[in-house]
């Protein structure tokens, strides 16, 4: 049963925190949509826009946007933290500082920091006070918040240590248009909802290099199976990857021009330098930065990844993209199902 009239902050007035705050409104939530612009808060306040991120929708009057994340903080139980992985811990320094009483962190940030090679709720925890946390959940699957601020219908998946709070997240933003599963595999859903953002990269290119649905359709198989590797030795259920968070998502990124990864992919297989797609983009690209975590995590765990390690040598080597297709193509012959069978046997 869907709950109603909880005070939540979403934190990150982006694309994806502007959407959620409206399935939340829509739920008959109180939501404090906290962004670090004056003048992008004031639009919210004034008119009910937020047009950078999504230009053609009214947002309810109900959400009330907040520059002062004391104020946005004030009274709250839940925060849905809505920025970029980059700019995760920065932010929790802010939000802890405001913050008396024990919370819930409802995450849905697809990243995988570079170097520590944390996920998002490992970074959660080592970053917010202890005796602030109550429980971390993250919500993650296939959802542009394009589609999701138009009200059609969406799927996602929602994973904490504690079901409890998890099963109290479905509850929260479950409604006619957007329907939420649970999964208890936190990092299966993690790694998913990150690597596939790689796997999309890969997809732009591909297309921008004027391939077709052969090749993409490759890339999110083998990717899918070298996400399953990775994700599996570090813990995940296999099954998750072929849930919401896993094969879900990496569909939706991979093939809709909603995806910021897949269009800054597709740019640069037509030849841009990766900061000139950067500048043009203008919004979060996770999958560049976990690239280089996950270049990182197959080294750490010997895993292959060779998708992950040619997009790589794209993005920070600066490998020409039709050469790292090539030599994808051109690798040791093998069995198909060979790694995933020993993951599924161990
Ligand atoms: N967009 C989508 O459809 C979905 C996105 N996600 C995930 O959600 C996360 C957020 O993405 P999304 O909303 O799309 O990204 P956007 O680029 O659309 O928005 C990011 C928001 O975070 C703000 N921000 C960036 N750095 C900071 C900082 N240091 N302090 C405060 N605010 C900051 C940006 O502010 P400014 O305007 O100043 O840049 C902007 O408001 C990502 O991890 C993404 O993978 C998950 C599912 C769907
Ligand atoms: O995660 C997303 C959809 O589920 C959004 O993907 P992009 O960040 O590539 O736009």
């Amino acid at each position: 049963m869907t709950c109603k009239n909880e005070k939540i902050a979403v934190i990150g007035a982006g694309s994806w925190g502007t959407a959620l705050a409206i399935v939340l409104a829509d739920n008959e939530h109180e939501v404090h949509l906290w962004g670090h612009k004056k003048e992008q808060i004031e639009e919210i306040n004034r008119s009910h826009t937020n047009k950078k991120y999504l230009p053609d929708i009214q947002l309810s009057e109900s959400i009330i946007g907040y520059d002062s994340l004391e104020m946005a903080m004030n009274g709250i139980n839940n925060i849905v933290l809505a920025v970029p992985t980059k700019a995760i811990r920065e932010v929790l320094g802010k939000i802890a500082k405001f913050q008396t009483k024990p919370i819930t962190i409802i995450h849905v940030s697809k990243g995988i920091e570079p170097d520590t090679l944390l996920r998002v709720s490992e970074m959660i925890k080592e970053e917010f006070p202890n005796d602030l946390l109550q429980d971390i959940v993250v919500l993650s699957g296939p959802s542009h918040a394009e589609e999701v601020s138009l009200r059609h219908p969406t799927t996602v998946t929602v994973s904490s240590e504690n079901e409890e709070a998890a099963k109290h997240v479905q509850d929260l933003f479950m409604n006619q248009n957007f329907r939420v599963y649970t999964n208890s595999d936190i990092i299966g859903v993690e790694i998913g909802g990150a690597l596939k953002n790689i796997i999309a990269l890969a997809a732009g290119i591909s297309d921008g290099l004027g391939y077709g649905d052969n090749a993409k359709a490759a890339l999110i198989t083998r990717g899918l199976a070298e996400i399953a590797r990775l994700g599996t030795k570090m813990g995940a259920n296999p099954l998750t990857f072929l849930g919401l968070s896993g094969i879900g998502d990496l569909i939706v990124t991979c093939t809709s021009v909603h995806s910021r990864n897949w269009r800054a992919g597709n740019m640069l297989g037509k030849g841009m330098k990766l900061n000139e797609v950067l500048e043009n983009m203008g919004m979060v690209v996770e999958g560049v930065r976990t690239t280089k975590a996950a270049h990182q995590l197959a080294k750490k765990y010997d895993v292959q990844m060779p998708i992950a390690n040619a997009l790589y040598s794209v993005l920070f080597n600066e490998f020409n993209p039709k050469e790292a297709v090539d030599s994808l193509m051109g690798r040791l012959k093998t069995h198909e199902n060979e790694d995933l069978t020993n993951l599924l046997n161990d």
